[in-house]
Order: C-alpha cells, then structure tokens, then sequence
C-alpha cells in the first residue's frame, strides 16, 4: 500500500481514537425512546457515569459524513449545548454518546409539566436555547431542525439544545425533501421552504417558533393546518398567534423571528439581548 495511504489511515484512525469510545465500558440501562436515527438508550460508562447512547439504526444516516463532522462537532462545547462524549464506530450499529438529559424533551416537559412553570421558567427556558444558539451563531454552525422536540431538560431544569446539524445526515427523503411528510415545514423561514436557503437567520426563524411552543406549553405550531397550508399562509404574510402566556412584548419578539426577509430578522446575539432586558422586568 502506498505510504501516503498508511500515513492517512494513522492519522485518520488516531483522530478516530481520540474521540472513540470502547463498546465494552457501557452498561445499557434502559430505552429512552426512539427518533429519527433509531432507538436511544440510557446507559452507564464505566459503571458510573449516565450517558445517552444513540444506536443509528442501518440505513437512516449517511454515517461516513457524520463521523468526518464528528471531530468538529466534538469541539462544540456551550453549558446549554448536548455536549457529545464520543462514538463507538469499529462495530455497526455506530453508537453516538452524549450527556444524558434525565427530563426528557422540552415538548415533552411542556405538555405534562406546562401548567406549573411560571412566567420566569418559561423566559429562563427561551434564554436556554438563545444562549447556545449565540454560540453556535459566532461558530458559523446552522442547527437545521430547532425546534422544542429537538432541545432536552435536564433535572435542574436546565434546557439545551440537541441533535444540531444532525439534520445533515439524515437519509430518509421523506424528511430530507420539503415536500416530504416528516420535514419540518412549520420551523422553516421560507427561504428555506423555497430554496433551502439555511443560516443562522433561518435558524432564528426556527427559534421565534420554538418560543411559540414554549409560552403555548407545548402546542403544535398552526394546528388547524397542514404543512401544504402553512407554507402558503407564511407567504401570504399570515403569522402565529399570540400564546395565551407570552406579554406583548415576548410576542413581538416571537414576531421579529419571522421577518420575511432573512436580514431584518435580529441576531441571536440580539435576540439575547432582548430577552436578557426581559428578564429584568419579571
Ligand atoms: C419523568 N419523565 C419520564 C419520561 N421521560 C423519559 O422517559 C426520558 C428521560 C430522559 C430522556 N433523555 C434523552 N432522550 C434522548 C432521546 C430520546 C428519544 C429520541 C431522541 N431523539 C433522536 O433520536 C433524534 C432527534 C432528532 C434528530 C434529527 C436529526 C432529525 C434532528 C435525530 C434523532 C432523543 C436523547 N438524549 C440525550 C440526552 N438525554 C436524552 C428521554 C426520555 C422523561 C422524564
């Protein structure tokens, strides 16, 4: 074999190592349900740390791009932020092991837990996910898929964002495809509904929705409408409806998230801002 090619494979391999978990130092505790690429487990790592395990499904997700991303994505540490721990990638299925979030979704938490977060917790929870949305912001890294099923709560009732850019590596077209079933067209700004035009700007688009979900505790974004409907009504100028629990002032925030025009929508670093000022007033 070509010299070249040995180096490259020990370079690959030893950046591989570095990030590689053993199989062998978990201990599968339960199933924590099940998502896009396949069953999620709880487990724990040599015998005392929780972790998540995500055991990809054959088939769901173009593996080989994930792992080259991987080491980056490794890298992108924020305290509001699934922090990734590492992959398991000699054997099939890969494992991909995270921190473990023992509350669940924040749609989840939402619909069962709603009615007792008071206005503070609900502010606190959209602070969350802006936080780690301004750091993904300054990194130049787009989410694809924010939105409250894709954000976890953990037992202090902290919120952080999960699964970012993961959106990249899913095979099914039935959510690749903005016609398809599982796209997630009530999220999208329309620039990405009509050219797939993502960016942190889009992404905010995503966030003003999941600010939605969160002051509606949990409901489902235009639930009289399909996504066929939605995607008209957006272009036609129609927007979401003020949540029952958000002031005047959070909906107009809601509300600048969805500015037709990417550029008149504000930074998270400015989202940030208007909610930090917010939070003051509580
Ligand atoms: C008291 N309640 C009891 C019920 N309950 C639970 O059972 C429960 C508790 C903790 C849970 N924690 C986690 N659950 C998950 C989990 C569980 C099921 C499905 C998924 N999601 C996925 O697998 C997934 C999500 C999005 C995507 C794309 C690429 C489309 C964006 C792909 C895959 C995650 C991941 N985690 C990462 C860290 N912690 C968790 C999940 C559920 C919540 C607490």
């Amino acid at each position: 074999r070509h010299p070249a090619v040995t180096s490259a494979c020990k370079a690959l391999s030893s950046s591989y190592g570095e990030w590689e978990i053993e199989r062998g130092e978990m201990t599968l505790q339960k199933i924590l349900g099940s998502g896009q690429f396949g069953v999620v487990q709880l487990a724990l790592w040599r015998g005392k740390y929780e972790v998540a395990i995500k055991m990809i499904r054959e088939g769901c997700m173009s593996e080989d791009d994930f792992i080259e991303e991987a080491q980056i994505m490794m890298k992108m540490r924020h305290p509001k932020l699934v922090a990734l721990h590492g992959v398991c990638t000699r054997v099939y299925p890969i494992y991909i092991v995270t921190e473990y979030m023992s509350n669940g979704s924040l749609l989840d938490y939402l619909r069962t837990h709603g009615t007792e977060l008071g206005q503070a917790l609900l502010l606190e929870m959209c602070e969350d996910v802006c936080g780690a949305m301004v750091y993904l912001e300054n990194k130049q890294f787009i989410h694809r898929d924010l939105a409250a099923r894709n954000c976890l709560v953990d037992k202090d009732l902290t919120v952080k964002v999960s699964d970012f850019g993961m959106a990249r590596y899913v095979l099914d077209d039935q959510y690749t495809s903005s016609e398809g079933t599982r796209f997630p067209v009530k999220w999208s700004a329309p620039e990405v509904l009509n050219y797939t035009r993502y960016s942190s700007k889009s992404d905010v688009w995503s966030f003003g929705v999941l600010m939605w979900e969160v002051y509606s505790l949990g409901r489902q974004p235009y639930e009289l409408y399909n996504n066929a409907e939605v995607a008209e009504k957006i272009m036609q100028g129609y927007r979401l409806y003020r949540p029952q629990q958000a002031s005047q002032e959070i909906y107009q925030i809601m509300r600048n998230c969805w500015h037709e025009n990417p550029k008149e929508r504000p930074s998270f670093h400015g989202l940030f801002e208007s909610l930090q000022a917010l939070q003051g007033d509580e």
